[in-house]
């Protein structure tokens, strides 16, 4: 049985997660905050700086073809969930001066008002080498079968790909700084 995730080990190289992170940096960043519309913003569950890299800007155009090409491979052999759009890219950091992290949580809004979309599949890209950093893990819960490797999702580059409903965390950083890309692929509601 295949795993409910799948990851493209350092999949993008060293210099271009370094390219990615600081053409991003111009971007205005904000406190995260959770739920639909940000409603939610209990520190004690998510401390995280984020920027949001939007689908029309042209800097990014690069980065949004690659992340679709690898997300229809994956739902092509993974999960073969009904995707049909993408609208933006968040770049989280998580800095170990006010422990960032994110404690265990979903991604799919259930009850979002919209009568058309939910979130289907999260991709998560580790932008960091994990020699900068300590703690800072990402963790997925409550999996039916195998739980993937520590090493290989900590790897620089590498993209990761799980079902939004799947519960996962940031453990807190301890040392240093954490950079990550999260992308989500919407399609028609859940049923
Ligand atoms: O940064 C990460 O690795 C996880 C981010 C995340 O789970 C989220 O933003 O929903
Ligand atoms: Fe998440």
């Amino acid at each position: 049985m295949k795993g409910e995730w799948c990851y493209f080990k350092g999949h993008f190289s060293p210099e271009t997660c370094e390219r990615i992170l600081a053409m991003a940096q111009r971007i205005p960043d904000q406190q995260a905050v959770m739920g639909k519309g940000g409603d939610n913003k209990d520190l004690s569950h998510r401390r995280s700086r984020v920027r949001f890299i939007q689908v029309n800007d042209p800097d990014f155009q690069f980065l949004f073809d690659e992340v679709w090409r690898l997300g229809l491979v994956a739902n092509r052999d993974w999960f073969n969930f009904h995707i049909t759009n993408l609208s933006y890219i968040q770049l989280a950091e998580y800095d170990a001066s006010y422990e960032g992290k994110y404690d265990r949580h979903h991604d799919v809004f259930w009850m979002n008002g919209d009568p058309h979309y939910h979130r289907k599949l999260t991709v998560i890209v580790q932008l960091t080498d994990p020699a900068e950093y300590e703690g800072g893990d990402f963790e997925l819960y409550d999996l039916g079968g195998a739980y993937p490797d520590k090493q290989a999702i900590r790897t620089q580059g590498t993209v990761f790909v799980f079902p939004s409903f799947v519960p996962h965390a940031l453990r807190p950083v301890t040392r240093g700084r954490r950079h990550s890309l999260a992308v989500w692929f919407d399609g028609p509601k859940w049923r």
